[in-house]
């Protein structure tokens, strides 16, 4: 039997990272208030596809209902969460979710994530409150080994606002910006005419690494209130990172949106050994125009099988088998407790050596059972 591409079979180690990835996950949200909040796996597509969230539907596992409604398998959560908080008192304002999404434009179809969404509070403590919960709980999970790195939707739409590209056109643009494909980046804006940013774009492609590039752009963009603004808002969540621990924080000013509802901060972790990325997000406050609400909104989310395989795994403990029969399976059931430390098999015959690290078998001795090693 055969599994649809994309999909895949899980075993020992990884289930066992996971679920204890979610513990930890669960303890580190709920000890920083924020509130557990589940929603549904099947939903309507437009809570995903509508013009102001704007998730495409291609990518999207899909079919009719029986209205002629399309339906789909969460393919996000930040949407979900905003369409079922929207209805909720906005005095509550942090909110955690532990669950599946479904995507065919990833690796494999189904990704579990963990993550915070943050609505109604002020822009900086709420981008703080996502940034600290990630080193957190980071560190909780042992994973030391990994740098934070900071975006901002703004600059290359204020870069791009003057001119007017057509929407598809922008997105071309975007996503060339996103590969870092200056090439491309040159290609579409010799088509289009804009020939004013060429260099300003090529430029922004490489405009990563250390702060320090910061105080480069602080110069180049002196006269743009605009940019430096967010230039100074990077500079104030890197102080705050800074402040509160050992993080490694890059900025990266070339990057442009990956989901198309975020309009402010970005933040993503990658993890140095392999470069994978272990959670991702940012501002999305517009999202919540669909529900006629100025707000502030910001969240992220851990890609939590991606912390499974990188998670330390703690020396395994001794396995112990007790060979028994079906005439002494109940009592080598009562002498487990001998054994406390030891993940304990009961077996009536081992086949293979080295399955065990001790072998037991029961003895009698003044009328009472015990197990001895064989
Ligand atoms: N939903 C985003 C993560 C996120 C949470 N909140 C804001 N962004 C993602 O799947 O990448």
């Amino acid at each position: 039997m055969f599994l649809p591409a994309g999909s895949q079979d899980e075993t020992g180690v990884l289930i066992s990272n996971r679920l204890k990835a979610s513990e930890t996950f669960r303890q580190v949200v709920e000890k920083r208030n924020f509130k557990a909040i589940s929603t549904p796996v099947v939903e309507y597509a437009n809570t995903f596809t509508n013009e102001i969230a704007g998730m495409d539907l291609q990518n999207m596992l899909k079919w009719f209902n029986h209205e002629g409604e399309i339906e789909v398998l969460r393919p996000d959560w930040t949407a979900a969460v905003a369409r079922a908080i929207a209805k909720q008192h906005p005095s509550f304002q942090k909110w955690s979710y532990q669950g599946s999404i479904f995507r065919n434009d990833k690796d494999g179809i189904e990704s579990r994530q963990a993550g915070i969404e943050i609505v109604h509070a002020d822009q900086f403590l709420g981008e703080s409150e996502c940034l600290l919960t990630a080193v957190q709980y980071l560190n909780t999970l042992n994973i030391d080994q990994y740098v934070i790195e900071l975006g901002h939707t703004g600059i290359f739409e204020t870069i791009i606002a003057p001119y007017s590209l057509k929407e598809a056109q922008e997105e071309n643009l975007r996503i060339a910006m996103h590969d870092k494909r200056s090439d491309l980046v040159e290609q579409i804006v010799e088509e289009e005419g804009l020939l004013a940013i060429k260099d300003q774009l090529i430029q922004l492609i490489d405009a990563y690494g250390s702060k320090e590039i910061l105080s480069t752009y602080h110069d180049l963009w002196h006269d743009q209130a605009e940019l430096l603004k967010i230039l100074n808002h990077l500079e104030q969540l890197i102080h705050l990172l800074e402040q509160t621990g050992e993080t490694e924080v890059i900025v990266d000013l070339g990057r442009v949106k990956n989901l198309p509802y975020y309009d402010g901060i970005m933040f993503r972790g990658f993890l140095t050994s392999g470069g994978s990325i272990c959670f991702s997000g940012g501002r999305y406050d517009k999202l919540y125009k669909q529900f006629k609400q100025e707000t502030s909104a910001v969240g992220l989310a851990f890609d939590v099988d991606i912390l499974a395989q990188h998670m330390v795994t703690e020396a395994s403990r001794n396995k112990a088998c007790i060979l028994a029969s079906p005439k002494t399976h109940a009592i080598a059931e009562s002498l487990r407790k001998e054994l406390p430390e030891a993940i304990v098999d009961i077996q009536y015959d081992v086949q293979a050596d080295g399955m065990y690290d001790k072998l037991y078998k029961i003895i009698q001795e003044n009328n009472q059972y015990k197990v001895v090693e064989r």
